[in-house]
């Protein structure tokens, strides 16, 4: 089932086209990586297809009524910031908002859902410390755990892995595969081209605005494309456990 269609989506800012005809599909079961360098255009793409910046174009979430999109869609944005000394259970209880009607009191299924997404990120010490408290990664954990915890069909988010420790950017990612598994669909965007090469299944890569890959990561982020998006170098290679890449130098 398709999840996510865009459709000749484009953006302009002034006199500036941020961002150019763009056409992509994301179906249940897939991870995909949106990777470009600083200022390639994944934010402004992410919120265009969300609805929540003006487009042209097409895109099916951006359809939807505004109140039909929190069931839709998840979304987890770049900015990390807990401004509010509530507790870490509160904030991602937060996420099950888009199931419960007015005034409605939390639900057996919604608290399930939460405690879910607190195991998922190993949130469990945190559950009633003030999420103010907390470090810039653990908060980043926090509001990650808040988008699953809404379990929408499509979770689109925005670097969501910046600031994590490995061991939690692992587990981030591994818990973006598992609710592919369970038939959800997921975008993220990534810097960090290994954790993409490894855990996405399909990887997009923008450059200036536009797509100049869609394909498979290892197809994706050939040494061509690298050299021309990123202006680098990299080992790459295809093993056991799946595709490993890792920058090595800039190109002068
Ligand atoms: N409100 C705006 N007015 C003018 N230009 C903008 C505006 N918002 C974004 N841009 C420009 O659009 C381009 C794409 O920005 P965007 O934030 O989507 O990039 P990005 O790929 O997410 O970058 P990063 O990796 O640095 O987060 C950038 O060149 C940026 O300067």
């Amino acid at each position: 089932m398709t999840l996510l269609s865009l459709q000749n989506l484009s953006v302009h800012r002034g006199r500036k086209t941020v961002l150019s005809d763009i056409n992509l599909t994301l179906r249940e079961g897939e991870v995909v990586g949106l990777v470009g360098p600083n200022g390639a255009g994944k934010t402004t793409l992410m919120r265009a297809a969300l609805g929540l910046i003006p487009a042209e174009g097409q895109s099916s979430i951006a359809a939807l009524a505004p109140r039909m999109r929190g069931r839709a869609a998840a979304w987890m944005p770049q900015s990390r910031e807990i401004a509010w000394p509530v507790t870490v259970e509160t904030i991602i209880r937060l996420g099950r908002t888009p199931h419960r009607r007015g005034g409605q009191k939390i639900q057996a299924e919604d608290q399930a859902a939460v405690d879910r997404a607190i195991a998922q990120m190993g949130l469990d010490t945190f559950r009633n410390r003030p999420a103010t408290q907390l470090s810039g990664g653990e908060q980043a954990r926090v509001l990650i755990a808040r988008s699953l915890a809404q379990e929408a069909p499509l979770l689109i988010a925005d670097e969501p892995t910046a600031g994590l420790d490995p061991a939690h950017q692992i587990a981030a990612m591994e818990s973006f595969s598992k609710a592919a598994g369970q038939g959800r669909g997921v975008l993220v965007s990534l810097h960090d081209l290994g954790l993409a090469a490894r855990h996405c299944t399909r990887l997009i890569v923008l450059h200036n605005g536009a797509v100049v890959a869609d394909d498979l990561p290892q197809a994706a982020l050939t040494t061509e494309i690298v050299k021309a998006v990123f202006g680098i170098t990299a080992f790459s290679e295809v093993t056991d456990k799946g595709f490993v890449f890792q920058p090595l130098e800039v190109v002068s």
